[in-house]
């Protein structure tokens, strides 16, 4: 039986046609800021333009498989042009599957010739189509980086000679039992991307209550998502949204196109100077597409943002909380454990640490726990990554599951970014800058 998913509401929807407008950026930063995702209507983009490209596409995948895997099968994820097949084990314990094709597509002249010569039109239609969202991207891209407080024109020649990525998911309807249609939950590697479905089937998770949502399709528009390299630029105000598509089986083949637009492929991605200073600091270092590019073929199944975001030692307020989480949830705290902290709304008052579920009558003021035990302490904090909200939280329904394809042994650890299994703790803590965290640990 499918699963039926809440579609989510008070996305916004941005009116292109009014972008550089001052309520426009506004609501760009609340979306992104919120959502890390957004609607565009009003874009310009004949919808005979959005037709032909679904069009062809549809008519590629229809190809004999033999056919495209002769030509166009290929692991290297640096070759231009690739068609692929994945296959993973992350739904329901069940296998999520969907057919690509991989396009670089800018500069489009040096591309152009190596996509799929069949169908016939396929250049044709499609270079039309990449070519005009790309304008599309642009203009975003300055709006957004306007919504972020910094000048519209920042780092705007380096994205227009950035590179440009066009992913082509095709989700069938029968795959057999076990398998269903899909892509697994990520984050994109993208400054921005740009999306366009053929039929509803995407979620992201709502940042709000930390659950899968169904984003509606909107005729006409086309989806904005936060990638992991927007997140870079901002300083982590904006987060990359977590995203899967799980098609419904009663709508024929779904198609989606994604344009993933980066920097170059060895430009270094940074923190806005701007956006740095002693009450935000640095949270991310320098990486590059090509970056993201070499972790993808090196298999290793850790989220790129993980790879290149700072990690920092816990503050004293943070070690007292969690070493009562522990007392509480029976643990000593010679116990190995991973955890991970999220920030939420900042504006939020501050809030005492609530009583967990499971609590016995010990307090964070509990006078074992001084903070000059600090220094006794041996667990050891895996991966302690405040202030991100790459995985807001577990959502209830992925207990269990594997959101990243990762493996692990212990199925009663939450990796940073890995394996999610069990929600077996949770606690509120407000700091001095009124920063409310969850704190998950399993
Ligand atoms: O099919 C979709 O709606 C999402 C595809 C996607 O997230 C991707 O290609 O990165
Ligand atoms: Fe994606």
């Amino acid at each position: 039986m499918e699963e039926t998913i809440q579609i989510i509401e008070k996305l916004p929807i941005i009116d292109f046609s009014l972008l550089h407008h001052d309520s426009v950026i506004k609501k760009i930063h609340e979306a992104c800021r919120n959502f890390g995702f957004f609607h565009v209507i009003n874009h310009g983009i004949p919808d005979s333009v959005i037709e032909d490209a679904l069009n062809v596409n549809s008519n590629f995948f229809d190809l004999p498989m033999a056919m495209k895997e002769e030509e166009l099968m290929s692991e290297d994820v640096q070759k231009p042009v690739r068609f692929g097949r994945v296959q993973v084990g992350c739904h329901e314990n069940g296998m999520l599957s969907r057919d690509f094709l991989k396009l670089y597509a800018h500069p489009i002249d040096h591309f152009l010739n190596l996509w799929p010569s069949n169908p016939p039109n396929y250049r044709e239609k499609m270079g039309i189509y990449a070519t005009e969202v790309r304008k599309l991207g642009i203009e975003l891209f300055g709006a957004i980086m306007e919504s972020l407080n910094l000048s519209p024109t920042h780092l705007k020649q380096n994205f227009e000679h950035g590179a440009q990525m066009i992913g082509i998911n095709s989700y069938p309807q029968c795959l057999g039992s076990n398998v269903k249609t899909g892509v697994a939950a990520h984050t994109d590697h993208s400054i921005i991307t740009i999306l366009l479905q053929s039929s509803p089937g995407l979620h992201i998770v709502d940042r709000l209550d930390s659950t899968w949502k169904s984003v509606c399709r909107i005729e006409g528009s086309f989806e904005i998502i936060v990638g992991d390299h927007l997140e870079v630029i901002s300083n982590g105000l904006y987060k990359s949204v977590l995203h899967r598509a799980i098609p419904s089986s009663n709508n024929g083949t779904r198609f989606s196109i994604a344009n993933l637009y980066s920097l170059g492929m060895d430009e270094i991605v940074e923190p806005a100077a701007k956006l740095v200073d002693e009450e935000r600091p640095k949270s991310y270092k320098g990486s590059s597409l090509r970056d993201f590019l070499e972790l993808l073929s090196s298999k290793d199944t850790i989220p790129f943002i993980h790879t290149i975001k700072y990690k920092r030692s816990l503050t004293i307020d943070e070690y007292m909380v969690i070493s009562a989480l522990l007392i509480n949830l029976g643990m000593s705290q010679t116990n190995q454990f991973n955890f991970r902290v999220r920030n939420f709304d900042e504006e939020e008052p501050e809030k005492e640490v609530e009583p967990l579920e499971s609590a016995t009558s010990n307090t964070a003021e509990d006078s074992s726990l001084e903070p000059q035990n600090q220094t006794k302490c041996t667990y050891t904090p895996v991966c302690i990554m405040p202030e991100v909200d790459l995985i807001p939280a577990i959502p209830k329904e992925e207990a269990g599951t594997n959101l990243f394809n990762m493996n692990s042994d212990d199925k009663n650890k939450v990796d940073a970014g890995g394996t999610c299994t069990q929600k077996v703790g949770k606690c509120v803590l407000g700091s001095k800058k009124n920063n409310i965290r969850h704190l998950i640990i399993g």
